[in-house]
């Protein structure tokens, strides 16, 4: 039988509770102790960049990179709808157009962190967009961890190379920010920048609906949900589910959409079921990974929510970690 998956659902399930070339030189740092596979991937992205220029950092050599030791057979994973945008307040449909957040969305943001803020996070991902980058910075200044989240600049060596940290022990009161274009809001082809109202009058509400939420349909010269989950599913599993299998833990500040698309493919969800999902802006979602499957635990209310720390022992340890730093 179809399990119907909604906000509601969610709410209330939570709510009780280079190698050797002369370059190589120019890079003698990870600008972070970044978790090793994600420095492998990050490597053969450079490696096969267009200027084809091949970096590789010392600390990416394999004698560096294993073994590796596993921290923990369970990781969190946490997942954040960006506050509201400019456009969300007008009701338009942005897509892919990079609109920052509104005031509102700001304090939603701030919330949302105020609601993760004793749940490990060791690794940020965010879309290319700024309206999930601030909501992901927003949120990291409630942690009590007290880390500071940097964006890697790796587009460029030059980028990489100015943006370099120099102190360790500055790099361990940091947390790597990894931008990735494939987490970015569906594209809403013709529909970006129209209002959603004003649309539903034109084309009917139903047709509408399905651009907006159906799986196999796609708004005029967009993308569906389909569409983009080839994308952010495709680099979820690639670049961020590696991550939680070695135990770190993950915070993706994303969108509506590409959001829908993880949490069908986490939760399993069929291309019916998605359609009745809905995510409200800055909310955070929270899983757990462990034994290579993700358990749903809800949106944690509130640092002081004990439930969300009866899911496991792991967070109840950190939690109790950071009140005894406090002491
Ligand atoms: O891109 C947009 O307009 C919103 O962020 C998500 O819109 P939706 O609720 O129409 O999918």
């Amino acid at each position: 039988m179809a399990t119907v998956v909604s906000h509601h659902l969610i709410s209330s399930i939570a709510s009780p509770h280079s190698p050797s070339n002369s370059k190589a030189s120019l890079f003698p740092k990870e600008p972070f102790n970044l978790p090793i596979k994600f420095r492998q991937n990050r490597f053969k992205i450079e490696a096969t960049t267009a200027s084809q220029t091949p970096v590789l950092d010392p600390l990416l050599s394999p004698s560096k990179t294993t073994p590796h030791k596993k921290k923990s057979n369970e990781a969190s994973l946490i997942l954040i709808r960006h506050g509201e945008s400019l456009w969300n307040e007008k009701n338009l449909f942005t897509g892919c157009v990079d609109v920052p957040l509104t005031e509102k969305g700001v304090a939603e943001a701030i919330q949302a962190g105020k609601r993760i803020s004793t749940i490990p996070v060791d690794l940020i991902f965010t879309s290319s967009l700024i309206r999930a980058q601030m909501t992901a910075m927003l949120a990291m200044t409630q942690h009590r961890c007290k880390k500071v989240p940097i964006i890697l600049h790796d587009e460029n060596e030059k980028a990489q190379t100015w943006s370099h940290v120099f102190s360790e022990e500055t790099r361990k009161q940091s947390i790597p920010v990894v931008a990735a274009w494939q987490l970015n809001e569906r594209m809403y082809g013709e529909l970006q920048g129209l209002n959603k109202e004003e649309t539903a009058e034109r084309y009917g509400t139903q047709q509408v609906h399905e651009w907006r939420r159906s799986y196999h349909i796609p708004p005029p010269k967009g993308e569906s949900l389909e569409m983009c989950a080839e994308r952010a599913v495709a680099y979820f599993e690639d670049n961020i589910q590696p991550e939680l299998a070695l135990g770190n833990n993950v915070l993706i500040a994303a969108h509506g959409n590409s959001l829908r698309s993880i949490i069908m493919y986490l939760d399993k969800l069929t291309s019916q079921e998605v359609t009745s999902l809905e995510l409200s802006t800055g909310l955070p979602l929270l899983y757990i990974f462990k034994d290579r499957k993700f358990m749903r635990r809800g949106s944690p209310v509130g640092p002081t929510e004990a439930g969300v720390y009866a899911y496991t022992k792991r967070l109840a340890q950190y939690r109790q970690k950071l009140d005894e730093s406090l002491n």
